[in-house]
């Protein structure tokens, strides 16, 4: 390659046009072959100065400050600039022809850099430089008409070439640059939203921790899920304890799924869902006649359920009198339906569940204590999402992936949004990390959640927005969560008084299910 001439060399000109179309090949070769701009910028800087005199080229480029920050902008590719010089390049907004041209978003064309004040020398001493009249280029590196950079050089005052046509390439090379950053940039956001999807995938693989549905490998889970596969094979009851929304429906799936009762059905009963007049005849069946409107006969759930599991979620809510009826089927393996004399042969495997203190409730005389022995044989404790805190991430990107699946849409989570999940105090468990997925993936305006935009979606945030989430084709997956404390003591009492005691109706009236309402008592100190 033809080195620029000096001044006062006899040497023939080169012929600058020929140049400047080999470095503009040259560049846009490099471009097609790498998409790594870094290397492509550098080549692009040696270039200019091999060819075209423009010598000691760097890239200045506004740095990454917090919000609020003073900005800055500092050297990230130079050619012919020793490391120490690359360093020393960093610049204030506004300061010195650097500052001034990310500032003003307008070239600067120094003719003498010995005769301009503003010139900080600041990475290249003077010292360093050529004794000639030294000039020095710097133009604004624009992205949506925004400076985010500059693009400088210095050259020798006094050549044959004309300061504007050096002007005029590099007004080019800086075009040229700030689309290779806006590239450079649009394939990172693309990278890093493949990766988190990457991560969505790896753990839907992770067979280990998706056994039964079943997502989490923390301590406490899999202790659970140990406690769980040794007691499967046995016929004998388990009472799942754990708070609302600790997976106990879940828990009750996979006893009946490690058990060799897969194959056969598999019933779930919410006994606080059931009108107290109506628990026998759900649970037991009845006979044709047994009360008005009985034209035919109706086998229950038990009767239903039979060669496989029943799960009886919310046991504690059960009446009394269905106690002993529930102890004796239990016991001896039969029922009588309502109405009815015979007495039926079932062999149902229960699975039984409560948030309630049963043993408290047995003390109160709310429930039978020898019901609660028979029930008591096998329990297994879920833990909260706050003892297993280490599932959370997983749990979220399950909850993503499902997301995203029932809506269609394509939602990420970045790594500090699933930090600041991780940090969450999530009383209201695994259901409540659920419904804010679900809520995000409906609701969220980019593909890539960060951790900032996080935050109205989470507990205590005002509404995510005003627009209703479009009304999903099946129910949604998570029932909704209400926290605990979201009436006060006084409003449940005017709601059982108005509602002349009556638990059902006072909950209908407040928007809560019979179960949030009793719990919310309890908390309360009312029951
Ligand atoms: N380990 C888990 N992995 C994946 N999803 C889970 C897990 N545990 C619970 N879930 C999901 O969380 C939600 C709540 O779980 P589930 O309904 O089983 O809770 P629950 O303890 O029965 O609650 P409640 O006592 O209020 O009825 C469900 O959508 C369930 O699929």
């Amino acid at each position: 390659m033809t080195a620029p001439p000096a001044p006062g060399h006899p040497r023939a000109q080169p012929d600058w046009h020929a140049q400047e179309l080999l470095l503009m090949r040259e560049v846009m070769r490099l471009i097609g072959s790498s998409l790594a701009p870094g290397l492509v910028l550098r080549e692009m800087l040696h270039l200019m100065s091999e060819l075209l005199g423009l010598n000691r080229g760097r890239i200045v480029l506004v740095d990454d400050t917090a919000a609020g920050a003073p900005r800055t902008a500092s050297i990230q590719h130079a050619y012919g600039l020793t490391q120490a010089e690359v360093q020393r390049g960093r610049y204030a907004w506004g300061e010195g022809i650097t500052g001034r041209v990310l500032a003003t978003g307008q070239p600067a064309i120094v003719q003498d850099i010995d005769a301009e004040p503003l010139f900080l020398a600041r990475a290249v001493e003077r010292s360093q430089l050529p004794p000639e009249t030294v000039a020095f280029i710097a133009l604004p590196i624009e992205l949506h008409h925004a400076p985010i950079g500059v693009l400088a050089c210095h050259r020798i005052r006094s050549r044959q070439r004309h300061l504007n046509d050096d002007l005029a390439v590099l007004r080019v090379l800086a075009t040229l640059v700030g689309q290779l950053l806006q590239l450079e940039a649009l394939v990172a956001d693309q990278t890093r939203q493949l990766e988190a999807r990457n991560a969505v995938l790896a753990n839907a693989l992770n067979t280990k921790s998706a056994r039964y549905g079943l997502i989490g490998n923390s301590p406490p889970l899999l202790q659970a899920l140990g406690e769980l596969e040794r007691v499967s094979q046995t016929q004998a009851t388990v009472l799942l304890l754990g708070e609302s929304g600790t997976g106990k429906e879940l828990f009750a799936r996979a006893v009946h799924l490690a058990s060799g009762r897969r194959d056969r059905p598999f019933i779930k009963v919410n006994c606080s869902a059931i009108p107290d007049a109506l628990f026998e005849s759900e649970l037991f069946g009845y006979e044709r006649g047994a009360f008005t409107g009985a034209s035919t006969a109706r086998a229950g759930w038990f009767e239903q359920a039979d060669s496989g599991t029943i799960f009886l979620d919310e046991i504690g809510e059960l009446p009394l009198a269905l106690q002993s009826k529930l102890l004796r089927t239990l016991q001896e393996g039969t029922l009588v339906r309502l109405g009815g004399q015979r007495e039926l042969k079932v062999n149902v495997r229960l699975v039984a569940a409560t948030n309630r203190d049963l043993a408290h409730e047995v003390e109160a005389g709310n429930f039978r204590q020898d019901l609660y022995y028979r029930l008591n044989v096998i329990p297994i404790r879920l833990p909260s999402l706050a003892e297993r805190r280490e599932d959370v991430r997983a749990l979220a990107l399950h909850f993503v992936s499902r997301a995203n699946q029932a809506h269609q849409s394509n939602v990420n989570l970045a790594p500090d949004a699933l930090a600041r999940l991780e940090a969450q105090p999530w009383p209201g468990n695994i259901r409540e990390l659920g419904n804010v997925i679900e809520r995000l993936v409906l609701l969220a305006e980019g593909t890539l959640v960060t951790g900032g935009e996080l935050d109205r979606f989470l507990p205590g945030a005002a509404a995510p927005a005003t627009v209703a989430p479009p009304a999903p084709a099946e129910p949604p997956l998570v029932r909704d969560y209400t926290p605990a404390h979201s009436h006060s003591a006084q409003a449940l009492q005017a709601a059982l008084a108005e509602h002349h005691g009556n638990q059902s109706r006072a909950a209908q009236s407040l928007g809560l299910t019979l179960r949030q309402f009793s719990y919310r008592l309890r908390k309360a100190g009312l029951r």
